[in-house]
């Protein structure tokens, strides 16, 4: 559909909206949201927000909030911004990671501490104020606690064993691991840091809620030093590899005395959890596998293993695509040479060697071979977020994709229209939004991916219900959504290119009917039901946990009484 159409439509759908009153998710938000059950403590690599102090700020993106020197709070709560002559005044970037941006909201509501690694510059001045500080600047309502990280811890933790060994792991990209001498230390050592910091805020009525793959080893770390009412649970948002796999693991029998630190440890899918599971069987033959009920005994405590798919936050991916100003959207396709009446295809990945974006590239290379009618009449936007480009393979994959894109369009384009538009701009989520609105088809292809929030975020900002979504085999997503997308492989680049052509020429009740289904299920799913699932199950674990005290309790009690 041509983006004027698709706009006017829309405009009388939301008339007949507020006429109607709020619709489903509007009500589903109106709630006060999910309540953690005790005090919560994120954990995470990433922090959610990331203050820049002036000198720094010259080139900073779009999308943060800046305090001038006479807004910015007193020194002690927002981190001393102004301790030093240099810091005037201090920008802060908000959260973007699908990740940070889906918990921020939350942890707004609870009045909890996030600690996460502060990755500022190597020039950022470590001070204690400004590595805890109150967020977000407009509205303080929990403590980010942020830990320095040396540039060696950085490049061994970070660079080196999450990234070059625990990343390439579990996506199954084998013959990318480098495990590099001191590396695993370096993480062992890092996550010790994490440790700490967490003992530093922990009661016994904590809710210690640790994410991703950065953290492994703390967990056991954190239940020997917290007290022993506090609760700890872990999110892995990757996959988890096969024993087959996993064998290959540095470190593996440690990572998994870590993990099994936790009460709770949640994976998007059951697949994962299964795997673990057999993991656990494999390589650490003295814990007890309860397959059934998923719950693995070792060293005197039980671990839960759940599949919780993470979903995102629909109702504000929504709002910010109805919301389009035509102007701001005219501009956007002025900046980025889409003429306006093409048909819009899009893609939206880091760069990253598992988003399968070179093979995405070559199927659309066979599309336009196939269907010269649509040589003018379809552009395919590709937006490329660089990540990780310290290490040399990451480096490697922007060089392929950027020059795949300049050989497809030197091969195909005319003097008023490019195959491909290709950008790696920062873009704020108003325009974000404009583009998942504008794209009537999406193609989501990673090679592996735990589970893919931009599939849902599309689905989601998708308000008018005709676009359709191309979606790979082999991500967590497609457990999800797969049956009402048309499914991938995407490493078959004629597969592809013929699910392109079926999804241009679609009917359009059967692409509303595909697209309703997939809003239905986001909007279901989104990221305020998973944490209350996840709150959900914390609430259980620690209810059994207390159950399980207590039967010792009275064994003790029966034994004593006995002698
Ligand atoms: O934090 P990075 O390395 O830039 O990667 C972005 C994100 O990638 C995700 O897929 C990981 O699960 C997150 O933990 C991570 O934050």
């Amino acid at each position: 559909m041509r983006v004027t159409e698709r706009l006017s439509s829309t405009t009388v759908r939301n008339r007949q909206r507020l006429a109607d009153g709020r619709g489903r998710a509007d009500e589903a938000f109106a709630s006060d949201g999910p309540s953690c059950p005790g005090s919560l403590i994120v954990v995470s690599n990433r922090q959610p927000y990331r203050h820049e102090y002036e000198d720094e700020a010259a080139d900073s993106n779009t999308g943060s909030a800046n305090i001038s020197e006479d807004e910015a709070p007193p020194a002690g709560t927002d981190g001393g911004a102004r301790s030093t002559a240099e810091t005037r005044s201090i920008t802060v970037d908000e959260p973007t990671g699908g990740l940070t941006a889906g918990l921020d909201p939350v942890v707004q509501r609870t009045d909890g501490t996030w600690i996460a690694w502060g990755d500022g510059d190597a020039d950022f001045a470590v001070t204690d104020e400004r590595n805890c500080v109150a967020v977000p600047p407009d509205d303080e309502a929990y403590t980010l606690r942020r830990l320095d990280l040396s540039e060696e811890a950085i490049d061994s933790y970070y660079y080196g064993f999450s990234n070059r060994v625990l990343w390439p792991l579990c996506h199954g990209f084998s013959d990318l691991i480098e495990n590099r001498p001191n590396d695993f230390e370096w993480y062992r050592t890092v996550n010790e840091r994490f440790a700490e910091a967490v003992a530093d805020h922990a009661t016994n009525d904590s809710v210690i809620w640790l994410q991703d793959y950065h953290l492994a080893l703390a967990p056991r770390l954190i239940r020997d030093a917290v007290p022993a009412g506090a609760t700890v649970a872990q999110f892995w948002h990757i996959p988890w590899p096969t024993p087959a796999r996993f064998r290959q693991c540095p470190g593996r029998r440690q990572l998994l005395e870590g993990l099994l630190g936790n009460d709770l440890l949640g994976f998007h899918v059951t697949r994962y959890a299964d795997q673990f599971l057999a993991c656990v069987d494999r390589f650490l033959p003295e814990a007890t596998v309860d397959h059934a009920h998923r719950t693995v005994r070792y060293d005197g405590r039980t671990t839960r293993v759940v599949a919780t798919p993470m979903g995102v936050d629909a109702e504000s991916y929504a709002r910010e695509a109805r919301s389009i100003d035509p102007d701001q959207l005219s501009t956007l396709f002025e900046t980025y040479g889409i003429p306006r009446d093409v048909t819009i295809g899009l893609g939206l990945d880091r760069l990253d060697y598992t988003k399968g974006i070179p093979e995405r590239l070559t199927a659309l290379e066979r599309f336009f071979e196939r269907n010269p009618d649509w040589r003018g009449e379809f552009t395919f936007v590709q937006k490329a977020t660089p990540s990780r480009t310290d290490i040399e393979t990451y480096e490697q994959y922007g060089e392929l994709v950027r020059s795949e894109v300049q050989r497809i369009n030197r091969r195909f384009e005319t003097a008023d229209w490019r195959p491909i538009v290709y950008t790696e701009d920062v873009l704020p989520k108003e325009q974000l939004c404009a583009l998942y609105r504008c794209a009537d088809v999406m193609v989501v292809s990673p090679l592996a991916d735990g589970m893919n929030l931009v599939a849902q975020e599309y689905v989601a900002a998708s308000v008018d219900g005709d676009a359709t979504l191309l979606l790979s085999d082999r991500i967590g997503a497609h457990e999800r959504l797969g049956s009402h997308a048309l499914t991938i492989d995407p490493t078959d680049a004629v597969g592809v290119a013929a699910q392109l052509e079926t999804a241009l020429s679609m009917p359009p009740y059967e692409r509303k009917r595909r697209m309703n289904t997939l809003r239905q299920r986001v909007c279901n799913g989104d990221i305020e039901s998973w944490m209350e699932t996840q709150f959900d199950w914390i609430r259980r674990v620690h209810d059994d946990r207390r159950g399980d005290e207590t039967d010792r309790d009275s064994d003790s009690r029966e034994s004593t009484s006995l002698v």
